[in-house]
């Protein structure tokens, strides 16, 4: 249990608004600059209005930090963790703030995004960037983990559980849609390690839970109707399915690691209005949450991490045929054209 360098772990998350007031101001932290229509903004406000004007997303994150500070004491973990948000409070520059005058020198950083694009990788690492610009205290972001086994055994399990209730049924794995553009720069010019790593979970996780017949689909499409964004939507794939006679389906929200509002609301309330249109019996299997396979890869990561740092022989958990995610990204990694705004790592 030695996480030398790190004296502390740094949860850095998207952040959510808390009460109807936040919705308005949330989104435009989030969109700044981004040109998103405002159509688009009023009916996403209108899916935080469905649940009251509060995202679920910041009480998972406590949730989440309760979990590990309890993984991290039964196992002689001794390092204080810490909260920051992209988005909304609590923000990251705050929390590093925080950590500077605890005396904090270098920390881990889990982001609760398990794949590369530019919106789960290098946007924190610009995030990161700011927060501690000026400040003493030396970030290092852990490894994407699509495809350690903390990540996709739990899917696995939740898939294997979902199909129990609907076997036979069609599995739709399912994430965020993001532009073709920034699918193409992830994880480097051209490399598309976005799309490329779903299709490494979906299979992993179709393989591990004996799954027959699968897909992969996208929700939460934003931006303009002009740019390409990936696709099929889940709503349009469930019409296909349906006109090829598919008349149940489970469907793994692989793209979230808990159940955020495009789990809630795009995929159990807009696709699941969708099936029941059509008549297909939809079942939307559990997200890796708490699982205690998922914070226990929390720690593994850090611990691996630390002995990298100290040039120390690692093992790296993983599953699959893709190995272990670098621990720092190259510069081209995830590069947004648009603006180009220094990273850590
Ligand atoms: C890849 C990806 C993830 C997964 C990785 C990760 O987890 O980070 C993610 C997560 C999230 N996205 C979230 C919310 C939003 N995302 C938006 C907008 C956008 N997301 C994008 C991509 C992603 N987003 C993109 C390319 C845009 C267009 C604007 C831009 O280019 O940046 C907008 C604006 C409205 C709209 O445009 O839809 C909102 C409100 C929440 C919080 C949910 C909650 O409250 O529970 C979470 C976890
Ligand atoms: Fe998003």
């Amino acid at each position: 249990m030695d996480p030398r360098p790190f004296d502390a772990i740094l949860l850095v998350s998207f952040g959510g608004p808390e009460r109807p007031e936040d919705v308005v101001p949330f989104l435009e932290n989030v969109t700044s600059g981004r040109g998103i229509p405002r159509e688009r903004l009023e009916e996403v406000g209108q899916h935080y209005s469905l649940f009251g004007g509060k995202s679920p997303i910041n009480e998972l994150n406590l949730e989440l930090l309760e979990a590990l500070r309890k993984d991290f004491a039964d196992h002689g973990l001794d390092l204080p963790i810490y909260w920051g948000n992209r988005n909304w409070d609590p923000y990251l520059r705050d929390a590093a703030r925080q950590m500077a005058s605890d005396g904090v020198t270098h920390a881990a950083c889990f982001v609760t995004s398990a794949y590369s694009s530019y919106s789960g990788c290098r946007q924190y690492r610009e995030d990161l960037y700011d927060a501690t610009n000026g400040l003493d205290v030396k970030l290092s972001r852990l490894r994407h983990y699509f495809n350690h086994p903390g990540f996709v055994g739990p899917l696995t399990e939740a898939t294997k559980a979902g199909l129990e209730h609907l076997p036979d049924s069609h599995v739709i794995f399912v994430t965020h849609s993001i532009p073709d553009s920034m699918n193409e720069a992830s994880g480097g010019p051209g490399k598309k390690a976005y799309e490329l790593q779903h299709h490494e979970v979906a299979s992993i996780v179709s393989n591990g839970a004996g799954v027959e017949k699968w897909s992969l689909a996208y929700c939460s499409r934003s931006g303009s109707p002009h740019t390409r964004w990936l696709e099929p939507d889940i709503n349009d794939h469930l019409r296909d399915l349906h006109e090829g006679g598919v008349r149940s389906v489970v469907v793994v929200p692989i793209g979230f690691v808990s159940d955020h509002m495009e789990v809630i609301y795009d995929l159990d309330t807009e696709a699941m209005a969708t099936a029941k249109e059509l008549g297909m019996a939809f079942e939307r299997v559990d997200t890796p949450g708490t699982h205690p396979d998922f914070v226990a890869m929390v720690r593994d990561l850090v611990l691996e991490r630390a002995a990298a740092e100290r040039g120390e022989p690692v093992a790296r958990l993983t599953v699959g045929d893709f190995g272990p995610s670098h621990d720092r990204c190259p510069a081209d990694c995830c590069f947004n054209a648009r603006a180009d705004h220094p990273t850590i790592a």
